[in-house]
C-alpha cells in the first residue's frame, strides 16, 4: 500500500504531537472549522489529554466520535460523555453521534481497531460494506465485547473513507499481528476491507 506509513513505538506525547501538527496544518490553511473523527475505546483519551496540551484555537475544532456504546453520556463507557469531558472546556464543538442523514467529509479520521478487527464500531459480524449507503447505523457486536458489552451506533465505511487522512493508534502485538495480515490481504475483516478501499494517506502508530 503506497498510502500506508507504519509509526512504530511512539508514546503518546509524540502521537500527540503529529496530530497536532496535523491539526495546526488545517487550521492554518482556512478560517473556518475543522472537523475531525476521534475514536473510543480506552487506547486515544491519554493521547487527547496530551493533545488539548498544544496550543491550538480548539474553538474552532468539531468532534465527531466515530463510534459509541448505547448509553447515556454520564455511563462510563460513553465515548461521547468522555469527549465533552475532555474538549468542550478547550472550547471545542462535540457532536453527538445518531442516525443523521449525511455527516461531513473529515479533515482527519483517527481510528482504533479492537483485537478482534473492528474499526469504530463496524465489528466482523457486522459485515461492514465500503458502499454502505447509510452514513450511521446501529449494531448489536456479536460476541459481544466484555469490556463494553453494548449495542452501538457507528459512522459507516464511506463516511470513515470520506476523510482527508486516516490515521490509527493501536497498542500491542495481538493488534498489530492482526493489522499486518490485514494488509497482507489475509483476512477479510474490518480493518482490512477499510484499508484496501482507503485512498487517502493512511498513518498507522503503532
Ligand atoms: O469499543 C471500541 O473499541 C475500539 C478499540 O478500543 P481500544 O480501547 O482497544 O483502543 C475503539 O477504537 C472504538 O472506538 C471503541 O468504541
Amino acid at each position: 500500500m503506497e498510502n500506508l506509513t507504519i509509526i512504530e513505538g511512539q508514546g503518546y506525547a509524540a502521537i500527540a504531537d503529529w496530530l497536532a501538527s496535523q491539526l495546526r496544518e488545517r487550521m492554518d490553511q482556512s478560517d473556518g472549522p475543522v472537523t475531525i473523527t476521534v475514536p473510543g475505546g480506552s487506547t486515544p483519551f491519554p493521547i487527547m489529554e496530551q493533545l488539548l496540551g498544544h496550543d491550538l484555537d480548539w474553538t474552532r475544532l468539531v468532534v465527531w466520535p466515530g463510534d459509541d456504546r448505547i448509553v447515556s453520556e454520564d455511563h462510563a463507557a460513553s465515548n461521547t460523555g468522555k469527549l465533552r469531558k475532555l474538549f468542550e472546556p478547550a472550547g471545542a464543538e462535540v457532536v453527538t453521534l445518531n442516525e443523521m442523514e449525511a455527516v461531513p467529509p473529515f479533515a482527519l479520521a483517527w481510528l482504533g481497531m479492537g483485537a478482534d478487527g473492528h474499526v469504530a464500531s463496524l465489528f466482523p459480524n457486522t459485515d461492514p460494506k465500503v458502499d454502505d449507503a447509510r452514513p450511521v447505523v446501529r449494531l448489536t457486536p456479536d460476541p459481544l465485547p466484555p469490556e463494553a458489552p453494548f449495542d452501538r451506533i457507528s459512522l459507516t465505511m464511506p463516511s470513515l473513507l470520506a476523510s482527508d487522512r486516516l490515521v490509527f493508534v493501536l497498542r500491542g502485538a495481538e493488534k498489530r499481528s492482526v493489522l499486518d495480515q490485514a494488509i497482507a490481504g489475509n483476512n477479510d475483516l474490518p480493518i482490512a476491507r477499510l484499508l484496501a478501499a482507503a485512498r487517502q494517506p493512511v498513518t498507522c502508530f503503532t
